[in-house]
């Protein structure tokens, strides 16, 4: 496809015998905000891992119409693919203020990277005043928003987020859908993988379904939202 930022062609993802992905192929636009859905196991960590270079995989990987097959995640972080993981990755030993330093390790504009510390601890206080304490003695959903803020500073062209609501109660969960929608204002491309659907198509624009390692089904979020069958099997809305 033309424009494509990202395009997986054919990409599988093994374990020794078990198949975790199978030949899946889709694109998505510079400025696009998609979405992989599936119950546990239909292999979307696999594919966003693969994606960020942490996982070896057969097929092709097109960043900007040229292959990244094979290239290391660092490689990849510089031009711009940032992967916040499932579980955050924090660095629950270092501090706050670390934490958020550590997004920016690839950067040589020490000054802006300071100003955007500074932007990002106003815009989430808890962050602010908790930037000398450890970041393990954060709750879940702040070092979701750590691990969102941190991503931010390094300056991802396409920031991929792997269950962010995962474990978190219901009011974080919204303030970090806050964070994910706000996004939308800022031109960077997201590829989300979230156990809540229903969240997931509402704040997306593309969405693809996994199912067993395959894509069952892909559309704009608006119109899987109104799917009777995915109604059904992912958004929990059973036929009267
Ligand atoms: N390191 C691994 N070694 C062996 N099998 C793995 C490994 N990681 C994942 N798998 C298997 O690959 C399949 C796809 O897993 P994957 O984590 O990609 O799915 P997922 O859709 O992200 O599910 P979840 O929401 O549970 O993370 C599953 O059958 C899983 O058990």
């Amino acid at each position: 496809m033309h424009n494509a930022l990202l395009q997986l062609n054919d990409l599988s993802v093994h374990y020794g015998g078990i198949q975790a992905v199978r030949n899946i192929s889709l694109s998505l636009r510079e400025g696009e905000h998609g979405t992989l859905i599936g119950a546990n196991g239909a292999g979307k960590s696999s594919t966003v891992r693969a994606i960020a270079g942490l996982q070896p995989y057969s097929g092709d990987i097109l960043w900007r119409g040229a292959s990244i097959k094979g290239l290391r995640p660092e490689a990849l972080l510089q031009r711009g693919i940032v992967l916040v993981p499932e579980g955050r990755g924090i660095f629950s030993r270092m501090t706050v203020l670390e934490n958020l330093q550590m997004g920016a390790w690839l950067r040589r504009d020490a000054a802006r990277v300071r100003a955007e510390i500074a932007a990002l601890c106003a815009r989430f206080p808890r962050l602010g005043e908790r930037q000398n304490q450890l970041a393990g003695l954060l709750s879940g959903g702040e070092q979701q928003l750590l691990a969102l803020a941190r991503a931010m500073l390094s300056q991802p062209q396409l920031l991929i987020l792997d269950e962010p609501s995962m474990g978190l109660a219901p009011i974080m969960v919204e303030k970090i859908f806050e964070v994910i929608g706000s996004l939308r204002a800022t031109g960077i491309t997201t590829l989300l993988i979230e156990q809540n659907a229903r969240l997931a198509l509402e704040v997306t624009d593309r969405a693809w379904v996994m199912e067993s390692g395959t894509l069952s089904c892909e559309g704009r979020s608006a119109e899987l939202l109104t799917d009777d069958r995915i109604q059904q099997i992912y958004l929990g809305e059973l036929p009267v």
